[in-house]
């Protein structure tokens, strides 16, 4: 089986690093014409993936702009997440969860086990009741070829007073985190399974993160265009953990319309691909 840190690895090489967010917000769904429902949630979500095609290898459904439509929006959601790996992109299920181990586990069967109706690729997860409650989870997608990607320090400026805050050990909350998981990657050959994110709106080092320890770390980065950042500044923001990073842009290519999406994703590839050269 392969890893997951190869299957990402191989995505990246063939069609770059950027991620394309699929986040049917209230008001990009009235500003392309359709109905704040489940049936324009999926008209938008398969005209990004067709946009996607060819331009992005990743991308990542926002889970709660599909849940706003209970059992409706979680068929829709089934039906892109299926239609998209299908397609061959890798799909990062943005679901933030997590609890004690046991129900953490049935997060990790819901979004990750093979044959499971909402299988992703990889999923998000809140480490909050402690790195070892996800073990379950983290098991699950070691087995199968899956990842994990574990909020540690946040694009919002909220989170910025708990994850700066320095823990017993005395490292901030997110620079401790960081460590912790990169520990788990230390083994792997290139990237791991066992991924972070950390947003782009601020450099990683003003939340303790120590970016030479994310060698074998892949690390999720959205706060790019629509929350202020320049994909181009990727290095400003990340160091040398800057050749691990997924960046995610959403409603920054969103917003372009129905019509504009494929230029919008061809602007936002070129200002990448200018800032890592
Ligand atoms: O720290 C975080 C973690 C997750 N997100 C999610 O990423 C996208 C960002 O969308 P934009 O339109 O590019 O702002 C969204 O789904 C968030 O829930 C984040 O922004 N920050």
């Amino acid at each position: 089986m392969t890893g997951f840190g190869e299957r990402l690895r191989a995505v990246t090489d063939a069609h770059g690093r950027l991620c394309l967010g699929i986040d049917p917000h209230a008001e990009l769904l009235r500003q392309w014409g359709l109905g704040d429902d489940a049936a324009g949630a999926r008209a938008f979500a398969l005209r990004a993936l067709a946009a996607a095609r060819g331009r992005v290898g990743i991308v990542k459904p926002q889970a709660a702009f599909f849940e706003r439509f209970g059992a409706a929006g979680y068929a829709v959601l089934e039906e892109i997440i299926g239609t998209a790996r299908a397609d061959g992109f890798l799909v990062i299920a943005d679901v933030k969860r997590g609890d004690i181990g046991s129900t953490a586990a049935a997060y990790g069967q819901a979004w990750l086990a093979p044959g499971s109706p909402l299988e992703a690729d990889a999923m998000t997860a809140v480490a909050y009741q402690g790195l070892g409650s996800l073990d379950p989870v983290i098991e699950l997608a070691e087995a199968h070829g899956k990842g994990v990607f574990v909020l540690t320090a946040t694009s919002n400026p909220e989170g910025r007073g708990l994850q700066q805050s320095v823990s017993g050990s005395g490292r901030s909350v997110a620079g401790q985190l960081a460590r912790d998981v990169a520990v788990r990657n230390a083994g792997a050959t290139g990237w791991g399974a066992l991924g972070v994110v950390i947003g782009a709106t601020e450099p990683i080092t003003a939340s303790g993160i120590d970016p030479v320890l994310l060698q074998h770390t892949p690390v999720l980065g959205p706060g790019f265009g629509y929350q202020g950042t320049r994909l181009g500044t990727l290095r400003d923001v990340y160091g040398v953990a800057a050749a691990s990073v997924i960046p995610t842009v959403t409603r920054s290519v969103l917003s372009a319309g129905p019509d504009g999406l494929e230029a919008a994703l061809d602007a936002h590839r070129a200002e990448l691909e200018q800032g890592a050269s």
